[in-house]
């Protein structure tokens, strides 16, 4: 980038305008760039930042399942190996695993992975 456009891209990012020196078509100009939801107008960081709220929610709510997981797990497994039993049961785990990646693909298997390891520990 030569020094005269990289002086452009610098005030484009103070000013919220495009390197052309305008804002985007139908936005509003901010005052500069908003690092915190890497938006350029008011209007998209007040979506994103209602957007967050609702993700920080779901994700609270996430954890706490998981957390409820976790003690239902943990009631089972104690109650396994009282009676004698291990504390790991590989086919209800390919059970688990295999839901999970019928609704969420591959990646749903890494998540079954590692739920399974928050509820009995690393095998
Ligand atoms: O379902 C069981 O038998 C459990 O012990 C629960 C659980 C699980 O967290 O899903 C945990 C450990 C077992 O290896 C299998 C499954």
């Amino acid at each position: 980038m030569s020094s005269s456009n990289r002086a452009t891209a610098v005030s484009a990012t103070v000013t919220g305008t495009t390197a052309a020196g305008h804002a985007p078509a139908g936005a509003t100009t901010v005052a500069g760039p908003r690092p915190e939801t890497g938006a350029r107008t008011d209007e998209a960081a007040a979506l994103i930042g209602d957007a967050r709220r609702r993700i920080d929610d779901l994700d609270g709510r996430i954890i706490g399942l998981v957390q409820e997981r976790m003690a239902v797990s943990a009631v089972i497994q104690k109650e396994r190996i009282a009676s004698g039993g291990r504390r790991v049961n590989l086919s209800r785990e390919m059970e688990v695993l295999e839901h999970f990646r019928e609704q969420l693909g591959r990646p749903g298997t890494a998540l079954a992975m590692t739920l399974l390891e928050l509820c009995r520990g690393r095998i």
